[in-house]
């Protein structure tokens, strides 16, 4: 692509932006795209050969800004491998792995990732938190969200709750919450111009505009809700500094209780990927403001923390259900801290932060897609688990497994959805795994697994 192909006054900027490296800049539209997948230690801790096999077929070679990165070869196509299924990896555009890097999410934290959409950071996020802690993935299309939160489940993140709102919606129920806050705006996307043409088509002066103005209103929704001591990595896959630095500034000049801790600018021309913006500031420990303090006085008086064992009977009998199904079937269950929570015959269990108490008023009228690990559905006098439990255990936690290697024809049987046989002697609920990565449940008896993948799930090809 030349730059003809390009917007006149997108030209005129990055000539003004880049001076004389502006050549190499526009002759990068003109090489090979970087393709990149980034490992998740959720599952990859503990599966050595699959990931000395991608490692292999894949022909992978590190991202230099992510220790989980890969670049992976043009001519492969990972995300069509059982493993993809089974959330080994993440298919990521190399630049925007700098973001969470940036971020340094801990285990134990509450995170907040605030336009989540379709997962790559939460699901980043969420491997650097090792199941430890509260992550909420929000997402404010429906459309979107519903993705996202299909991303979660495959790469078996158990202690996320996905939620569909706008950021001032969160903003009041949240403030001053959160340890560290993914702001990953919705942006102009100059940054993605080779790898979706489509985007130059959206992109003019006024465009870029109404972006600023946009991020500018879901900046400060993500200030408020940060805790003192906090940190926002606030990232976009565009280049202009009205969208970035100038941004960054008009933050730090409206909070003075933020700093800037980082900047760092990822350019096509120098580096194997896309062009993309990081920014990590943190708030001083004294830090709330007087809106927050507000805020969050109101907070404490309208009390509604429930109360521990306050559940109410249904969510206890659902629960007694659950264990006495997982002691039968996924012995080696357990339950990090947390609490159930039932949406009419969905039984989850939503995941508790380090010092952090859910409140009513948090909860009520939130829409939620996800509220924590799906672990079962409630059948008339017995309990179904749910495909994320499956995507979140290992299979030494079950109590029956069948492994099917990923180039079997048995694996793709069961990816459609078909019937697979096992012993005879199998009675009961069983992981299926692909060289030990699950996949999902099937139920066996009489030498056969009924396949209980789910239908939106099965994969015809
Ligand atoms: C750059 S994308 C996020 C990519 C995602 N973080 C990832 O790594 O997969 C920005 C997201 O912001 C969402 N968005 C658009 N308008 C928004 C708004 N007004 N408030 C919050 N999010 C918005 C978009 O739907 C989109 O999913």
């Amino acid at each position: 692509m030349g730059k003809e192909q390009l917007p006149a006054d997108f030209v005129s900027r990055m000539q003004e932006l880049l001076r004389e490296e502006s050549d190499d800049f526009f002759a990068s539209y003109d090489m090979p795209r970087a393709q990149g997948l980034r490992l998740n230690l959720l599952k990859a801790e503990r599966a050595a050969e699959p990931v000395r096999n991608i490692l292999r077929d894949f022909r992978l070679s590190p991202v230099p800004w992510c220790g989980t990165g890969y670049y992976y070869d043009e001519t492969v196509r990972p995300g069509k491998h059982p493993y993809h299924t089974a959330g080994l990896y993440y298919i990521q555009e190399p630049s925007a792995m700098s973001a969470v890097e940036m971020l340094d999410p801990q285990p134990g934290e509450t995170i907040l990732d605030l336009a989540a959409a379709p997962g790559g950071k939460t699901s980043h996020i969420a491997s650097k938190m090792a199941g430890r802690g509260l992550l909420i993935a929000n997402e404010i299309h429906p459309e979107r969200a519903r993705i996202l939160s299909e991303n979660v489940e495959r790469m078996g993140i158990s202690n996320a709750v996905v939620t569909s709102a706008a950021p001032d919606e969160l903003s009041r129920r949240f403030p001053g919450c959160f340890d560290r806050i993914m702001l990953d705006a919705p942006c102009s996307g100059e940054g993605m111009f080779r790898k979706d043409p489509g985007a130059i088509d959206e992109w003019s002066p006024s465009h870029v505009e109404l972006c600023v103005s946009r991020q500018w209103d879901i900046v400060q929704d993500a200030c408020a809700m940060l805790k003192p001591g906090g940190t926002l990595a606030y990232s976009t896959c565009t280049f202009n500094e009205d969208e970035n630095e100038k941004l960054v500034q008009r933050i730090l000049d409206r909070y003075p209780e933020l700093e800037l801790r980082g900047m760092k600018r990822l350019w096509p021309h120098r580096e194997r990927g896309e062009g993309h913006f990081v920014a990590v500031l943190v708030k001083s420990a004294e830090g709330a403001s007087a809106a927050e303090r507000v805020h969050a006085e109101a907070e404490s008086k309208r009390g509604g923390k429930p109360k521990r064992g306050d559940k109410p009977s249904a969510e206890r009998s659902a629960l007694e259900a659950f264990k006495a199904w997982a002691e039968q079937d996924l012995p080696g269950h357990v339950l990090p801290p947390g609490a159930p929570l039932l949406f009419g015959d969905e039984l989850y269990w939503l995941p508790a932060g380090e010092g952090w108490s859910w409140s009513e008023h948090q909860l009520r009228g939130l829409k939620i897609l996800r509220a924590g690990l799906h672990l079962a559905h409630l059948k008339k006098n017995r309990i179904e688990p749910a495909h994320a439990l499956a995507m979140a255990s290992k299979p030494e936690q079950a109590a029956r497994t069948v492994d099917l290697s990923p180039d079997s024809a048995e694996v793709s049987a069961y990816l459609r959805g078909e019937t697979l046989s096992v012993p005879s002697e199998y009675k009961g609920w069983a992981l299926v795994t692909t060289d030990g990565l699950p996949l999902g449940w099937g139920k066996s008896s009489g030498g056969q697994l009924k396949n209980h993948l789910p239908k939106g799930l099965r994969q015809f090809k």
